[in-house]
């Protein structure tokens, strides 16, 4: 655009709409050329209409006498992401308002959840410390994933869904049993890339949040032994999950042991912070994953900060309760994100929960979804299912 004059334009010649005037019209009735300049020049000053008329041409004036410009628009069509090198998706594809390069959301780490309100900068121009990301063998070795995605899909055959569905069906109770509704294995994503992208944005996101992988409950001396964690210390007991479920159960941890995780990927909000989203769809009652990390006893936490803790055990005697804590160490379940209890829209996303067990005489707290979730879907689950403590007003 020209500079015609009518928008200023700041010392690096941008236009600049910040001396729109705003002037007290008496203050001006008589006033030299000069102290019109000078007012005009304050920030926050209007003109009156008769000061103006004086001063500018109108439009029309203007127009009559311009010359015919071609204005050039910039073409992003060319425009690769920055990061995998293409640049189809293109409604995916972040320009950063500062350098102008393009970046695919998924392919930012963390993942950008959402096309962000505003302008954009990218990862180099904002200055932000980098979140690490991950490539193929980076990813395995984050895991400590000894056989390739690729071998646990065809030939380690005892690790394919459809072998353990096979076994369980080998193993399933008489007919006449009541029917009872049974935990669903998660389905891993069926393309070996896709799963890799969401193994990829798990390992950022731990990585950013300075966490360890640990897909199982981690006791130690220093914080609360194994012994500790007896469902029957339960204050009015702990459901106990049925045999088969435990398969499901086992048969997830063994998939995810060997590199299959479930259809999640890990994304970045700038209003929630890491949300885990559904890369492919999950079935009602699906075992999603195991909430995991540092075992200790819930006396000693009280006044942790940390917001990933979670209720293991509650014991008759409060000394012997056991929470799960996240920091140090953990799997997804972390980043999964909690609706708010006080809205009718908050209660309206949930579609998983977080349910305790009594597993072979431990307590475990696994994540089930509770109804159908589509791809792209985000998982949201009640903090305060059991209890009431988790402040969740400010929740989106
Ligand atoms: C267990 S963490 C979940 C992962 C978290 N978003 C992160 O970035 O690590 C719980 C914290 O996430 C944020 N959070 C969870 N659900 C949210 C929601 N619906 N809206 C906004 N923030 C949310 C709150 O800061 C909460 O204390």
């Amino acid at each position: 655009m020209t500079n015609n004059g009518i928008l200023p334009r700041s010392s690096d010649g941008r236009v600049s709409t910040q001396r729109t005037m705003l002037l007290e019209p008496e203050r001006l009735e008589g006033a030299s050329p000069n102290l019109v300049k000078d007012e005009v020049l304050k920030p926050g000053r209007r003109l009156p209409c008769s000061v103006l008329a004086k001063n500018y041409k109108s439009m029309t004036e203007i127009l009559a006498v311009a010359k015919y410009a071609v204005l050039e628009r910039d073409d992003y069509s060319n425009v690769n992401c920055q990061k995998c090198g293409c640049g189809d998706k293109s409604d995916e594809l972040l320009l950063c308002d500062k350098c102008d390069k393009g970046f695919h959301m998924k392919c930012l780490r963390p993942i950008v959840a959402r096309v962000p309100i505003g302008s954009w900068l990218c990862p180099k121009c904002c200055g932000r410390r980098r979140v690490r990301s991950f490539p193929q063998d980076k990813v395995l070795e984050f895991f400590r994933i000894q056989k390739s995605c690729e071998s646990c899909d065809t030939k380690d055959g005892s690790l394919s869904p459809q072998d353990y569905r096979k076994r369980r069906r080998r193993w399933a109770p008489p007919v006449f049993q009541k029917k009872r509704r049974r935990l669903l294995p998660f389905i891993p994503h069926k393309d070996h890339d896709r799963r890799l992208t969401e193994m990829s944005s798990l390992a950022s996101a731990l990585a950013a949040s300075n966490m360890e992988f640990c897909d199982d409950l981690h006791y130690s001396k220093a914080l609360a032994p194994r012994s500790a964690n007896q469902a029957k210390l339960e204050k009015g007991g702990v459901q106990v999950l049925p045999r088969e479920d435990i398969e499901t159960l086992e048969q997830c941890k063994a998939m995810c042991k060997a590199g299959i995780f479930p259809p999640l990927v890990v994304c970045y909000d700038s209003y929630e912070g890491f949300t885990v989203e559904a890369d492919a769809p999950i079935k009602d009652w699906t075992l999603i994953t195991e909430y995991t990390g540092d075992i200790d006893f819930l006396e000693r936490r009280k006044n942790d900060d940390g917001d990933g803790l979670m209720t293991l055990l509650l014991a008759d005697d409060p000394s012997k309760s056991l929470v799960i804590c996240p920091d140090k160490r953990g799997n997804i379940a972390r980043f999964f994100n909690g609706i708010n209890n006080h809205t009718i829209d908050g209660k309206k996303k949930q579609n998983c929960k977080c349910v305790r067990y009594d597993v072979n005489g431990e307590c475990r707290v696994l994540i089930v979804a509770t109804r159908h979730i589509a791809e792209g879907e985000r998982l949201y689950y009640d903090y305060n299912g059991q209890e009431d403590a988790y402040p969740t007003h400010h929740f989106i």
